[in-house]
């Protein structure tokens, strides 16, 4: 390649990079602030001017994660929009809708975007949050596999630590949390859903579970802790070794989910849940979930950066690449075939 040809290119790449920053700033399309700005309407979503008085406020996690997405940008570009977030100003019920076509999988910026926008509900007050998705049946496909497939060994770092981030926000949030799972939810993406106070799914030919062993992957300590939290540890132990994705009505008996419903009424349950919760002190409410999920939490809390370690040692061994690339084969073959 000539020079002027690879000059053009890192050209490009920057400009992109300046621009893929900018579209992380604004990730999120709303923000409202409870307590500190006026809600208009119900449900109201946040103006540009919302965006900028949220961007202003210092918090190191915040300057942290820009410093992560400038680093590793390239792989953000035209992702912007990811959340679509509106705030109930009555109620103080925040919900979150995963838009992040086509499965509304788990890439760096997505996760760094769930970390920020969960610090701003939470700093600006909201009690209650229904996580959701805008994609039809689909809750999430779990974490992005190219993220772990030839990964960069600095972005796989930087991955799994904003993975962790967010876990340990949702699983010991103060909100009151409810997933509206309104489609498929494997692996990562039942691990979220694990992480509420509450889960409705929709009845229908969905699937939800921790399949990791049929990528030929392990699940992390803290995502089966959650999941022995969730549905016992017999039943984790079968679930865990089989990759079992359970249908929504095997999930609600062994109590992974806790109601299925038509996909119709999914909305309304969560709205009526949420309001049962609401009644219930929320001091009081909190600390009795971090009773039960502290040690949990804290068993990662103490362990981050080894959990790191054995994760990158892991997914860069050369087996397990080469399970991920045949996995990722067949996704995409099956894609072409429909
Ligand atoms: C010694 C012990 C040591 C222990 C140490 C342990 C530490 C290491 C631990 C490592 C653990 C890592 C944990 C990982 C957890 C995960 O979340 S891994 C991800 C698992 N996810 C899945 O298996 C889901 C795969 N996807 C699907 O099954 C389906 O896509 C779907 C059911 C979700 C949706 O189906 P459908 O609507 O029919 O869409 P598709 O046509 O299948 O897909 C569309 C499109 O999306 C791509 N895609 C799907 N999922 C992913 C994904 N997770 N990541 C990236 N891309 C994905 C798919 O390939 C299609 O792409 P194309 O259209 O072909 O481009």
């Amino acid at each position: 390649m000539s020079m002027a040809s690879k000059s053009m290119l890192n050209a490009q790449a920057l400009a992109r990079s300046r621009l893929s920053y900018r579209c992380y700033n604004h990730l999120s399309k709303i923000h409202v602030g409870l307590g500190s700005t006026p809600y208009s309407t119900k449900n109201s979503k946040v103006t540009a001017s919302h965006q900028a008085h949220s961007l202003l406020s210092p918090c190191k996690l915040l300057s942290q994660q820009k410093a992560t997405a400038r680093k590793f940008s390239q792989r953000s570009l035209g992702q912007d929009n990811l959340l679509d977030v509106s705030v109930d100003s009555s109620s103080g019920v925040a919900t979150l809708k995963m838009q992040k076509p086509p499965v509304n999988s788990f890439s760096l910026e997505f996760l760094t975007s769930l970390c920020i926008n969960l610090d701003k509900l939470h700093s600006d007050g909201c009690r209650g949050l229904v996580i959701g998705s805008s994609l039809p049946k689909i809750f999430s496909a779990g974490l992005e596999i190219t993220e772990m497939y030839q990964p960069d060994e600095a972005r796989l770092r930087e991955f799994w630590r904003t993975l962790q981030e967010f876990w340990i926000k949702l699983y010991g949030s103060q909100m009151i949390t409810i997933a509206a799972i309104t489609g498929h939810s494997p692996a990562g993406g039942c691990l979220v859903s694990m992480c509420c106070d509450h889960r409705v799914m929709a009845d229908g030919k969905l699937t939800i579970g921790l399949n990791e062993t049929l990528l030929g992957i392990v699940a992390p300590r803290w995502f089966s802790d959650t999941l022995i939290n969730t549905v016992g540890h017999r039943e984790a132990e079968r679930a865990l070794q089989l990759g079992k994705l359970y249908s929504p009505q095997e999930a609600v008996a062994v109590g992974l989910v806790d109601q299925v419903v038509p996909l119709e009424s999914v909305a309304a349950t969560v709205e009526s849940t949420m309001a049962q919760w609401l009644k219930i002190p929320s001091h009081a409410r909190h600390l009795s979930k971090l009773q039960l999920r502290q040690p949990t939490l804290d068993r990662l809390l103490h362990t981050r950066q080894e959990d790191i370690d054995n994760f990158v040692s892991f997914i860069t061994k050369e087996s397990i690449q080469k399970s991920l690339g045949m996995y990722l084969a067949a996704l995409k073959q099956r894609s072409k075939a429909k």
